[in-house]
């Protein structure tokens, strides 16, 4: 049984370095046949149209709907959830082919353009009680897409409030869209969501040494019947989870010998 991590483009390597911290080997998958028996997948960051394309082009859309379907757990980071949601606002013209199943209406790009992208100590209440460890997590915002809506069967996981300098620049980007007007100081912005099968954050947990999310994601696999994909127990530091030095570290490549590049 292995977890699946779509290889198109983006942070893939990263995914399966993450996973092999904690004792579970990734299968890369570029075909359609490739996503037969895995028991789940993790989309990566990267850029979603782009990802969309080459999806299209490998005849995989249809495929990733039907693994969707059979209840399968899927993670979307960052251009992973731009690419589960329903609905993509922000899109280049001529649009881009989304799996959808996620009921939510995403801005692609709403922190702006890559000068824009930042580092935060967020809020996450559920994945701490679960996992343990901070009370917040260092998350990476590249060119970050948020979600604007989100319907009733979709639990948000994290929200990102809105400081005063950012709703004056952020709200730009949704301005001439249904949704213009929904960006003020102090608001909150939702960032993480678990809805049955799928789980979609905006930021990139790949790119840090805190792995809670993918442990969160594994036992998603083992709600599914699939015990054996339990992660092994990271230790978590809430002492050094601040510090300068962990922030700036991103030792995602420390064990590369328990990957699997299955090409
Ligand atoms: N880091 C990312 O994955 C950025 C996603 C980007 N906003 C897009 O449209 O695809």
């Amino acid at each position: 049984m292995s977890v699946g991590v779509l290889a198109l483009q983006g942070s893939f390597h990263e995914h399966l370095a993450a996973l092999g911290k904690l004792g579970v080997k990734g299968v890369l998958v570029k075909k359609p046949e490739q996503l037969e028996g895995l028991v789940g997948l993790i989309i990566p960051g990267g850029e979603s149209t782009t990802m969309a394309r080459l999806a299209e082009y490998h005849n995989l859309i249809q495929a990733l709907q039907n693994f969707y379907k059979k209840g399968k757990p899927i993670w979307g980071t960052c251009a992973g959830l731009i690419f589960l949601a329903n609905k993509a606002i922000g899109q280049k013209s001529g649009g881009q082919e989304l799996i959808g199943g996620l009921d939510c209406t995403v801005h692609r790009n709403f922190f702006g353009c890559q000068l824009n992208s930042f580092e935060t100590e967020l809020p996450i209440p559920k994945i701490a009680a679960e996992e343990g460890g901070p009370e917040t997590f260092r998350a990476v915002f590249i060119r970050a897409p948020a979600i604007l809506e989100a319907g009733p069967s979709v639990e948000v996981l994290a929200e990102y409030t809105l400081l005063s300098n950012e709703s004056t620049k952020f709200c730009s980007t949704i301005e001439n869209t249904e949704n213009e007007g929904q960006c003020q100081t102090g608001q909150k912005v939702i960032v993480a969501v678990k809805q049955g099968n799928l789980l979609a954050t905006a930021f990139h947990p790949e790119l840090t040494s805190d792995t809670r999310w993918h442990s969160y994601f594994l036992k998603m696999l083992g709600e599914n019947g699939h015990q054996s994909l339990v992660p092994v127990k990271v230790k978590q530091d809430p002492e050094n989870s601040l510090s300068s030095s962990q922030i700036r570290d991103l030792p995602i490549f420390q064990q590369t010998e328990v990957l699997s590049f299955e090409l």
